[in-house]
């Protein structure tokens, strides 16, 4: 992108950041997790990464916050690179209409979970993540890939918000157990349930997920972490199942792979130009961010960015 351009970009980026700054109808941050419930609803900011190698931010892109569910899309990836197509025998690809967290989807379909981001399948991705006898016990794996996909060691994990996610998580265990009783999951749901909720709670800036979500973009710095076809696969699936029974809403307002986490960002990437984060805690009736959606929506225009 020409120096100009760049300037019009960081121009729009910083008139966005003052318009969702003042936006009446902010959504409400997530109650069900304790440690997110006293989060301050008034921030935004938004951080992009083009394919050229600059990074443009504007509004509160260095504050941290709980990635939550877009941690889904590392631990995907992890688990896709191990086990390949085998993957699929235990997740679906499709999307679903039902909340995130649903339990009568998973009875329905015989405890398959639709796709790997709604809660029950991420489960199984978790399980599968760590399912191999060079895994390690834990979230080691996940961390530095996390780490070396944003180019950044100080990432971590907020174990307040993880031990906080765990006392309460009485509907994900229920999929857990519903899921072991299936056959569904290797590991023992407690244990599952412990690093699940750690997964969660990784905190991270915009300016660091926007780095993150390089290797979904298809920028050369970033294919040693997946190879291009599982990245695309997975652009596929954040598409159709990254905002959950909001997906289409989002495809067709902002036309960009996607995912949301209740902790109120969303990564969204534009294959071949740009890795996006946004992060606004308030949230919509599907669970994602209000203002971030918004915020990309605008974007989206703006740069004539959407793949359709
Ligand atoms: N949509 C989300 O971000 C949900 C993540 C949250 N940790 C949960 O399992 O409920």
């Amino acid at each position: 992108m020409g120096h100009a351009a760049l300037e019009t970009l960081q121009g729009f980026l910083v008139g966005l950041d003052a318009r969702m700054k003042r936006a009446h109808k902010r959504g409400r941050v997530a109650h069900y997790i304790p440690q997110l419930a006293s989060v301050d609803v008034h921030q935004f900011g938004i951080s992009v990464c083009l394919a050229s190698g600059e990074r443009l931010s504007a509004g509160d892109a260095a504050t941290p916050f709980s990635i939550q569910s877009i941690s889904k899309v590392f631990s995907l990836a992890i688990a896709l690179g191990r086990h390949g197509d085998r993957l699929w025998k235990r997740v679906g690809k499709e999307p679903s209409n039902y909340t995130f967290n649903s339990v009568i989807e998973l009875e329905q379909e015989g405890g398959k979970p639709r796709n790997p981001f709604v809660n029950a399948g991420a489960l199984v991705t978790t399980d599968a993540m760590l399912d191999a006898p060079d895994a390690g016990c834990g979230l080691d794996e996940l961390m530095d890939f996390v780490r070396t996909a944003a180019g950044d060691d100080r990432i971590s994990i907020d174990e307040q918000v993880a031990a906080s996610e765990y006392r309460t998580a009485y509907r994900n265990f229920s999929l857990a157990y519903f899921l072991r009783s299936c056959g569904n999951l290797h590991m023992e749901c407690e244990r599952l349930l412990q690093i699940y909720c750690r997964q969660c709670a990784i905190t991270m800036n915009c300016e660091q997920l926007a780095s993150a979500g390089r290797f979904l973009a298809g920028f050369d710095s970033a294919a040693h972490l997946l190879n291009p076809a599982q990245a695309r696969s997975i652009n596929a699936l954040m598409l159709l199942a990254g905002h959950y029974d909001g997906s289409g809403d989002f495809a067709y307002s902002v036309g960009f792979p996607g995912k949301s986490g209740v902790g109120g960002g969303i990564l969204a990437v534009v294959p071949g130009h740009a890795s996006i984060a946004v992060w606004s805690p308030g949230l919509n009736a599907f669970g994602n961010s209000l203002l971030g959606t918004r915020a990309l929506q605008e974007l989206s225009e703006f740069t004539g960015w959407s793949v359709f």
